[in-house]
């Protein structure tokens, strides 16, 4: 989550150089958020480790501890909602690593994320249905919830049903690629981003903008790949502008952030 934050410049987001389209939260918040949250993870964790129960039946302790995660969240950042994607998303991962040590010295990404998928998958789809009996019009409707029912966007429940496909197929590729071609550190980290970008279905981008912004960060983030990406002077320049555009904008793929961060994390599970 630090490395994902620090990581600059990102387009939209919150990072070590500006604050992207947020007026709410900057890395302060970042920072606080991630010192509440981590010892939920690290509990999700042992969770994983110690459950002998099916993968569907681990679920349910997890969305106990995610909740207090979120809690905690909120009280370390006034409020703000900074890292409830995250939550879910690293928390799951987190469990499903912790019950694949039980039984394997060397954790694998793809290992991993297929058993999230195990965990994670009959709950979503308990979570679909409780979601169409939600009516439109409530005002309590999450951003998640409100595109699913207006237009069947499955957002990060439908990543996990899937077991992560935009990690799988496109973020540790791409990851990895940009490690073994020894670029900097940010320049993978951010050459990462914009191939999550291209393919992740981000309900942030799609709630604060629409789905013509969506289209137009893919193609942008397809451009910028091809002038080189991050590590060259075009792309970097590019980059830069992609940001000032989704400030201007009020864009922020907030999900595709929290893909990033999962993208490390995978990568640094595989090298303890
Ligand atoms: C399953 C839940 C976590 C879903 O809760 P909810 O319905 O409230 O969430 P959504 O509205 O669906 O948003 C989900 C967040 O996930 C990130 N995200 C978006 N698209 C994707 C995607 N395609 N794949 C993966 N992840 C995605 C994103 O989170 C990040 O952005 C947020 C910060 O950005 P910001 O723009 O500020 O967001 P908002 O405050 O919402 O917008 P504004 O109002 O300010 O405009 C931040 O959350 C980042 O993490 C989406 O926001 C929930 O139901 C649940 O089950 N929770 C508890 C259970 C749990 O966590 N269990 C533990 C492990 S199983
Ligand atoms: N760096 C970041 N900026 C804005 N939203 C985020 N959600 C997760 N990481 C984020």
């Amino acid at each position: 989550m630090l490395e994902e934050v620090f990581t600059a410049p990102k387009p939209g987001l919150v990072d070590r150089f500006d604050n992207g389209a947020h007026s709410d939260m900057d890395v302060r918040t970042f920072l606080l958020s991630t010192a509440a949250i981590t010892p939920f993870l690290r509990e999700m964790a042992e969770l994983g480790y110690h459950y002998e129960g099916s993968a569907e039946k681990l679920f349910p302790l997890l969305r106990r501890s995610g909740g207090a995660a979120e809690q905690a969240m909120f009280r370390a950042t006034g409020g703000v909602n900074t890292h409830k994607g995250a939550i879910f998303t690293l928390g799951l991962l987190s469990a499903s690593a912790g019950r694949l040590r039980r039984s394997t010295a060397q954790l694998n990404a793809a290992e991993i994320l297929s058993e999230a998928q195990k965990i994670a998958a009959p709950s979503m789809k308990a979570e679909f249905t409780r979601m169409r009996q939600l009516s439109k019009d409530s005002p309590e409707l999450s951003h998640g919830e409100r595109l699913f029912l207006l237009h069947g966007e499955c957002g990060i429940r439908g990543e996990a049903a899937e077991g992560f496909p935009t990690l799988t197929r496109h973020a540790i590729p791409a990851l990895r690629a940009a490690l073994s071609a020894k670029l900097s550190p940010d320049a993978a980290r951010l050459d990462t981003l914009l191939h999550i970008l291209l393919y992740l279905n981000d309900t942030n981008i799609l709630s604060r903008g629409s789905h013509r912004d969506l289209l137009w960060l893919r193609e942008e983030s397809r451009r910028i790949l091809s002038l080189g990406g991050a590590s060259s002077e075009a792309g970097m320049r590019a980059l830069k502008q992609l940001n000032c555009d989704c400030i201007r904008k009020k864009l922020s793929p907030g999900g595709a952030a929290d893909i990033l961060a999962a993208a490390l994390f995978l990568c640094a599970l595989e090298h303890i």
